[in-house]
Parts: C-alpha cells; structure tokens; sequence
C-alpha cells in the first residue's frame, strides 16, 4: 500500500484565550488511505473542526506534523512556516458555514470552477458557465442559475455549491464539516452518494458529524472525538 493520502502524527492544537492557553486537539493519529471515508463524531467543542483544519493543511499543528501523500505539509523557512501540498487543490474542504465559505460577490459558477484554474487548463467564461452548470446537476441543483449570487441561495444550496466546488477538481482528498446539516433528507442522501461515488474514484473523505448515523451510513471507519483526544476506532 502507498503513503496515506491525509495523516496526522501526534497532532496537538493548542489557542490561547485572554492569555489562558486551551488544547482543542490532543496527540492526534490518524492515516486515510486513497478511496477510504473516515467519519468523526464527537460532541460539540471536542475539536472536529480543529481536526479538520489541520488535515486540509489549513492550520499548521502545535505539535505533531501533517503529511500528504508521505510529505510533511508544513516545512520550516526563516523564523515561520511554509506550507507545501503537493499540488493545487489536494485537498479540497467543504466548511460548516456554506454561505461563508463562498466569495458574495462572485456567481456561483465562478465559485464552482475556481479550484480548476489553479490545475492550469484555460478556460472560457462561457466553459465555465457550463461546466458549473453539469456540476450544479450533479449535487441536485438543476434549477440553480449558475449566475446567481450566494445571497439568492438557501443555506442549503450553498452546502451543495460548496460540495460541487470540492468535487469539480477531483481532488486526492476531501475533508467536509458537517456536509449534510442543512439539507432535508434526500438532498443529504444525495450527497452522501456523491462521496461515495468520490471515494470509489480513489478520494480519501474525512467527515465529521454531529449525525451519527449519517456517519454509519457514510463512513468505512468511524470514530470519536472527545475532549480533542480520538477514541478507538469502531469499525
Ligand atoms: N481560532 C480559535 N481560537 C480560539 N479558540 C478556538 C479557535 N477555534 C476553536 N477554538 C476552540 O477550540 C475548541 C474546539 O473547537 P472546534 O470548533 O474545533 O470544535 P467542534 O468539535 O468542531 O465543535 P462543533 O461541533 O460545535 O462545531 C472549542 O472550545 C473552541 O472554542
């Protein structure tokens, strides 16, 4: 078997709060393999999105490293860090705040096809518009103009722009936050098939979830996280 995709080596997190220091993520282990969806339950404020961060390469660690594809994510120059992926778009997030985590002053197929820019094919205003337009389809947003604003979406919508956005450069990874919270239940079971789908495709998915069933549903392994400390596996 080759590297991990994503892997955490004793990964803590620590913030400092009026001066009082809090560890949001204790000595984290964790390896997902291409193909692979890991679910990561665990109560509110153990650190799941903390985790998360840290395996998008987002935030560096405290202490431990991040590795991608059998790389260290975070090299040290000078007197900081630099960060190293090893290529654009590796690993793509989904975020818990959908309207957030879309620019308001951009259409959503500007949006949608931002992340293939950066893979370097030139792309028409109107290929875009187009490509936005298959992808909007696939995550069951049809009927959505792909040149709407994010302000004219539900929350919903936005959750599903966010996911087509993370899924149209075929990422090596993806990491989502709560990727069905705002979604009625066949837009969720959409979504959870178009991860599968992702992940047979040879995408290593990390998911965390209040919703332990849709973990179950969703995940090949689900475990726990507690007081930033991951519990054993259950499967
Ligand atoms: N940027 C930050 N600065 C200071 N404290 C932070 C920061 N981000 C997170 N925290 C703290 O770290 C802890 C873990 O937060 P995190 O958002 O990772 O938890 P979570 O498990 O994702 O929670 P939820 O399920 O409610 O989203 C919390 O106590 C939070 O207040």
């Amino acid at each position: 078997m080759g590297d991990p995709v994503l892997e955490l080596r004793q990964v803590s997190k620590l913030y400092r709060t009026g001066g009082h220091p809090f560890v949001a993520v204790r000595q984290v282990d964790l390896a997902v393999a291409a193909g692979e969806i890991v679910g990561i339950g665990g109560p509110s404020g153990a650190g799941k999105s903390t985790l998360l961060r840290m395996l998008a390469a987002i935030e560096p660690p405290d202490r431990g490293e991040v590795w991608l594809a059998g790389e260290a994510a975070w090299r040290r120059v000078g007197g900081g860090l630099r960060r190293r992926v090893p290529r654009p778009g590796y690993v793509m997030a989904v975020f818990q705040d959908p309207p957030g985590s879309l620019d308001p002053y951009w259409p959503v197929w500007r949006s949608v096809t931002e992340p293939l820019i950066a893979l370097g094919p030139r792309l028409s205003r109107h290929d875009r518009r187009n490509l936005a337009r298959d992808w909007l389809a696939r995550v069951g947003l049809a009927q959505v103009d792909p040149r709407a604003m994010p302000a004219q979406l539900s929350v919903g919508q936005c959750q599903r722009v966010a996911l087509a956005r993370a899924l149209i450069a075929q990422p090596a990874a993806i990491v989502a936050d709560e990727p069905t919270s705002a979604l009625d239940v066949t837009s969720g079971a959409g979504i959870i098939r178009l991860l599968r789908e992702a992940a047979m495709g040879g995408t290593a998915i990390v998911v965390v979830s209040h919703d332990q069933r849709m973990l179950d549903v969703l995940a090949d392994r689900v475990t726990r996280l507690v007081d930033g400390r991951l519990t054993d596996p259950r499967s």
